[in-house]
């Protein structure tokens, strides 16, 4: 089977990135990374991609007067390498509807809440403030409403009682690097779409090599 391009958008650190240039390397994913798109030219995950020999490209928002004619020029570099999923991993701009539309039900992003709670930004403080007794982390596909699309695969994470953001967020980043991965992997395999809702794990052992996706 032909390996799905992807095409994988970081502003950081690129763990969830290493994560899945890892999946792809040992053959768990059938996909290849045909370039890392970064808003910061100091990204890490800069050095991750072509530590593993895969083309970069640094987009500066800063070099835009708008958030439209950014999206213009970060539309066509994502559509120059032709990909069959775009994969937002730590990606923190807000993209235009118009972007959006063009790459809908192709385009995924890791968030970490358990949405729809806790959409935009701070979310392990928030869930902290409020005295949650568990959070988590979401893959979901892109739409134009702030994390607002349909949820593909979650999992869930104890708060304990004297976590902090940097403690629980260090639990939920192994997480993202469990499921990120495996929601790649059923997009290579032609096993995702848009219109279905999917199961949450309860972080249960995760289905055997093979075994059918969520019921
Ligand atoms: N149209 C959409 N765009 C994006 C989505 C989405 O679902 N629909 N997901 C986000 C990812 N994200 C959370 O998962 C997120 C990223 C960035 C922001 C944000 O407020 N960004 C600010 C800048 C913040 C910064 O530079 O640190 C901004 O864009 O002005 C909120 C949520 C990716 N885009
Ligand atoms: N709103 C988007 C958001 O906050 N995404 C979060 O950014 C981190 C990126 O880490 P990484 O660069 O090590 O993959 C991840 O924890 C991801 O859930």
């Amino acid at each position: 089977m032909t390996r799905s391009r992807l095409v994988v958008l970081i502003s950081g650190s690129g763990s969830n990135l290493q994560a899945i240039i890892d999946a792809c390397q040992n053959n768990e994913v059938n996909g290849e990374i045909c370039a890392v798109i970064s808003n910061k030219a100091d990204a890490y995950g800069l050095v991750r991609a072509q530590n593993a020999g895969i083309e970069t490209a640094i987009l500066s928002h800063k070099d835009y007067p708008s958030r439209e004619d950014y999206d213009i020029e970060l539309a066509a570099l994502i559509d120059s390498f032709n990909p069959d999923l775009v994969v937002l991993a730590g990606f923190m701009r807000i993209l235009t509807p118009r972007l959006v539309q063009k790459f809908k039900g192709k385009m995924l992003n890791i968030h970490p809440s358990l949405l729809p709670k806790y959409q935009g930004l701070n979310t392990h403080q928030r869930a902290i403030d409020a005295k949650d007794d568990v959070h988590g982390v979401s893959v979901h596909f892109v739409t134009e409403e702030l994390d607002g699309g349909p949820v593909v695969l979650q999992a869930k994470v104890p708060i304990l009682a004297d976590d902090t953001a940097d403690t629980l967020a260090k639990r939920i980043h192994e997480q993202e690097h469990v499921i990120y991965p495996l929601v790649v992997k059923w997009f290579s395999e032609h096993r995702l779409t848009m219109e279905a809702d999917y199961a949450v794990f309860d972080n249960q052992p995760l289905p055997a090599q093979g075994a059918a996706y969520p019921e």
